[in-house]
């Protein structure tokens, strides 16, 4: 390999007969005066006789092809393969065109791409184009994980890419961003398990309800187990709101994401709600003072003097009055409004019951999976992160002032759909509190973990935090071009954005310096959602066909006729409703699909086992 053509301080042409470049290859130019110049390919093109150079030149320019020819090439007859290389380093002048070229020892570029050891960081990949150095990888960094490329899942061969978590003290904070099918739920998963790993406090938001590490990856030599690493609970079952500790603020935020409030409806949560609130007394209150203004004073007032009523009666209405005479003047389509909004989280579970099961796993350092509708995680987020970020926040404040307090421990907030917790240009329930926690989090070692699949719509105080980047394949201009403002991909690396394979990513980071390609690791557990619908369907079919095959066996061979005598127990074995029509067109299904045999005779249709 030698360096052609004309160089500049930062970009040269490498040309070879022999080696095909590959994008990301290192790559280091013999050049001593220059302290040997590293770089990696940007750019590759090869020639042969069919594409001879002249008729197509690619990036070759006349001076690529003219040092070709001095060198010693045949242009129109050879193979020759030709890269551009972009230096690590500028160069403080141009390199020597001629210089030889060759692949780097593990030691020479180990500063540029390790910054932390498997087992204090996040082993999340393989850096692309980096299976040339494995034979001076040292053996604390092999064996580390499998990849799967094209159809073939191989062992590690690369250096791996290790994310230095600790670092994000300095760097905080992570966003994912690609579009559908990307890999970026998969790069996720990857992600958390070597969280788990480090058994670091997260809290997780699943809208997708993928989130779960139970089932194993399938083809995986030893993928590990995370059982009790995890606790995965749902709002409504295992968590919710304790109504009772909210403030009036909390509560208009609430409701505000169960349905937009109007400043009149404000009006009514300031003036109705009183502090310990339960939601009994609160739902009450409300819906009696709706009652009353629909009944009208003079209707209560007559009521209470009518006489004739019982106790429980004169109750009623006394409650009605008294409201009227605090709260009779706000208007009533205000205070329905209220109650509409109120009975749709209760009816959600959101009131059922409380944070204790996600404070337990936080300090015992799990990461803990909650899982909701988009729009009841977003309530809900905005109540627990608050609540969580805020005991953190006052056990360090009280740590400096010399106090005593609880301990209560760092961790991450990870979510995906992020671009729905916290918009760029209107608000959400969470998002002043993440918008808090990505500017002063790393104080109180509070990060986040944001994915999401439009960058664009993602609150940009927030997007200009997140110091690491994983970009998987997206195709979206608009998305592209926010990507391209807020990292350091090159326009180069931009143009392959939309091309990218499923499971690669450029890593745009602070912590690394540079951007890098990465392909991520196999994950050790699968998603609940990784089989396909339509193996689904197949399998739900055949598990349906061999129950009324079971439930068939005991009746076999069957006239047809007989199925009316038989109806009743035949339902009952196949835990079906079936009236006879029903099972003729399964009898005929079975047999059409091999299961049955059917024979007829002059004088029936019988159905038997083939
Ligand atoms: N690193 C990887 N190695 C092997 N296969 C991968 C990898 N990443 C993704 N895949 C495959 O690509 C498919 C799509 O990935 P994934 O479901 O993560 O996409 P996504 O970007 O999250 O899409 P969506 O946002 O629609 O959920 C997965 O089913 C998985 O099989």
């Amino acid at each position: 390999m030698q360096i052609v053509g004309v160089t500049t301080q930062h970009e040269v042409y490498i040309a070879s007969k022999v080696h095909k470049f590959r994008m990301n290859e290192m790559l280091v130019i013999e050049d001593e005066s220059l302290y040997q110049p590293k770089g990696e390919v940007v750019e590759t093109f090869s020639y042969n006789r069919y594409i001879p150079m002249g008729f197509d030149k690619g990036i070759a320019d006349d001076q690529v092809l003219k040092t070709l020819e001095q060198i010693g090439y045949d242009i129109g007859a050879d193979d020759i393969h030709l890269a551009k290389v972009r230096l690590f380093e500028e160069a403080v002048q141009p390199i020597q065109t001629g210089a030889t070229v060759r692949h780097p020892h593990f030691n020479e570029i180990s500063s540029l791409l390790v910054k932390t050891t498997p087992a204090e960081g996040l082993v999340l990949g393989e850096v692309k184009s980096t299976d040339f150095i494995e034979p001076t990888l040292p053996e604390s960094l092999k064996e580390l994980m499998h990849v799967q490329d094209h159809d073939e899942i191989r062992p590690q061969k690369g250096i791996p890419f290790i994310f230095d978590i600790r670092a994000m003290q300095q760097y905080p904070h992570i966003g994912v961003f690609g579009g559908s099918g990307s890999g970026k739920s998969f790069g996720l998963r990857v992600m958390l398990e070597e969280i788990m790993k480090l058994q670091i406090p997260s809290l997780v938001f699943d809208p997708h309800f993928e989130m779960n590490f139970a089932s194993q990856a399938d083809d995986l030599p030893s993928a590990k187990t995370y059982t009790d690493r995890y606790s995965v609970v749902q709002i409504g079952k295992e968590v919710g709101v304790d109504f009772s500790a909210l403030s009036t603020r909390d509560v208009e935020r609430l409701l505000s994401a169960a349905g937009s409030l109007t400043e009149s409806m404000i009006n009514v949560i300031q003036t109705v709600h009183k502090r310990k609130d339960s939601y009994q007394s609160f739902s009450d209150r409300i819906a009696n003072l709706a009652e009353a203004i629909e009944l009208g004073k003079q209707k209560v007032e007559a009521m209470l003097h009518d006489g004739g009523m019982t106790r429980d009666e004169i109750n009623r209405f006394s409650t009605f009055r008294k409201l009227l005479d605090q709260y009779g003047s706000l208007p009533l389509a205000s205070i329905k409004g209220i109650q509409w909004r109120v009975n749709r989280l209760h009816q959600a579970g959101l009131f059922q019951q409380n944070i204790r099961a996600i404070e337990q796993g936080i300090q015992a350092g799990k990461l803990v999976v909650i899982q909701g509708a988009v729009w009841l995680l977003q309530v809900f987020s905005s109540y627990v992160i608050g609540a969580l970020y805020g005991k953190r926040r006052s056990f360090r404040d009280a740590k400096l002032q010399q106090k005593q307090g609880d301990f209560f421990p760092p961790f991450i907030v990870v979510t995906d759909e992020a671009h729905n917790f916290a918009p760029k240009g209107f608000d959400a329930p969470a998002k002043s509190v993440l918008k808090e926690i990505a500017q002063e989090g790393r104080k109180y070692g509070v990060f986040l973990i944001f994915a999401t699949q439009r960058p664009t719509l993602l609150d940009e105080t927030i997007t200009a935090q997140l110091n690491s980047k994983f970009v998987f394949r997206t195709v979206r201009g608009t998305d592209i071009q926010t990507i391209k403002e807020e990292t350091d991909l090159t326009h180069d690396e931009g143009k392959r954005l939309p091309y990218l394979r499923s499971g690669d990513v450029f890593v745009s980071s602070a912590i690394m310096g540079r951007t890098m390609a990465v392909r991520i690791r196999l994950a050790h557990s699968a998603s609940p959602h990784a089989l396909n619908p339509f193996d689904e369907l197949k399998k739900m079919k055949e598990q349906d066909s061999e129950q009324v095959l079971r439930a068939l066996d005991a009746y076999l061979p069957l006239a047809e006729m007989s199925i009316m005598n038989q109806l009743t127990n035949l339902n009952k074995e196949a835990q079906k409703n079936w009236d006879v029509a029903e099972w003729k067109q399964e009898l005929e299904r079975l047999s059409e699909d091999g299961l049955l045999k059917k024979q007829k005779t002059p004088f029936a249709t019988l159905y038997t086992r083939p």
